[in-house]
């Protein structure tokens, strides 16, 4: 595979890539009935470690709950699924990709007996906006497509329907010359991103919408308050950001397990700040990744070594 990985773990077993099958009238594929994790594994001088394994894992589960999915797997079976995964294929740094769903027993809207697939892949995955996004940061829309409220699909879990919202919405983006989104909620203030977190920087304060903006609950997010808290920084983490905030912003980024922490330089071509990564934006990025690469030894107990 273009990727030269060659291994994915489906319902218990290490299959051939090629032959990770499922039937075409899976529930999962008819109905969303599915739920996903996002994970990044670093290498670092220690060997490969994945970054907060045990709350991705944590939120893997809780994110069945809703739909009656109960994972037939142990947190321990699907731990050393994941490290027997990563050492098979000799990965270091990797994206893994746990999916669980109804698969096919009957057709029809309720799962009834439909089993519960699971599966984990993983590959090796760079920058998730592109090699420069990191450093010059992106060009981002406001979509015309508002984020589901967490009234009408619970947003705090990561359920595989829901990512059509996020599809409808990025891919606008893109279709009119932009890297990404950035989606309102039912309120027409800011939500988050198709696939991340938003913050804010204004005054040397630090903004970042609370759950009841209907956001998912980030797990880089979560880091990034931690990181930016021990560096002296105010940050208010439930805030509620209208959309003429994006414009006066000193500083906007994105985080997210793929998007790591991606500056925001300009919102439909207003330009924010001086139109580059601004410096408490590089000041945090340049601290996540001095975490996951290890380069700091903080927060050991967000490492699981393979
Ligand atoms: C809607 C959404 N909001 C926020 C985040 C950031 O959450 P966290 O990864 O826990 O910090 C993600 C992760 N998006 C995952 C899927 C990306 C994809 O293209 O698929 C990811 O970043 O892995 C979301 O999908």
């Amino acid at each position: 595979d273009e990727m030269d990985v060659d291994t994915i773990w489906m319902d218990g077993e290490f299959v051939d890539w090629d032959d990770a099958q499922i039937h075409v009238l899976s529930h999962g594929l008819h109905y969303g009935s599915g739920v996903f994790e996002g994970v990044r594994c670093y290498a670092t001088d220690e060997g490969p470690a994945i970054f907060r394994w045990d709350e991705h894992l944590e939120r893997f589960y809780a994110s069945g709950k809703p739909y009656d999915m109960d994972i037939p797997f142990e947190k321990e079976e699907l731990t050393e699924a994941t490290m027997e995964l990563i050492r098979r294929q000799d990965l270091t740094s990797c994206y893994i990709r746990p999916v669980a769903f109804y698969g096919y027993d009957s057709l029809g809207v309720s799962p009834k007996d439909n089993p519960v697939q699971v599966a984990i892949a993983a590959w090796p995955w760079g920058a998730y906006l592109g090699d420069e996004a990191l450093e010059k940061g992106v060009d981002v829309m406001v979509s015309s497509w508002r984020k589901h409220a967490s009234s009408q699909i619970p947003t705090n879990a990561k359920t595989t329907g829901l990512y059509v919202n996020s599809l409808l919405a990025g891919e606008e983006a893109r279709r009119n010359g932009y890297t990404e989104a950035i989606v309102l909620n039912k309120e027409g203030n800011v939500a988050e991103g198709p696939g991340e977190n938003i913050f804010l920087v204004k005054d040397g304060d630090i903004y970042t919408p609370g759950l009841s903006e209907s956001i998912l609950d980030g797990i880089t997010r979560d880091t990034v308050i931690e990181l930016a808290r021990e560096r002296g920084y105010t940050v208010n983490d439930n805030a509620t950001i209208s959309r003429g905030e994006l414009n006066t912003a000193d500083e906007l980024f994105f985080t997210g397990t793929a998007a790591e922490v991606t500056p925001i330089r300009k919102v439909d071509n207003v330009v924010i700040g001086d139109g580059s990564r601004g410096p408490v934006t590089e000041e945090l990025q340049q601290a996540f990744f001095d975490l996951v690469e290890r380069r700091s030894d903080d927060h050991e107990e967000w490492f699981t070594y393979v």
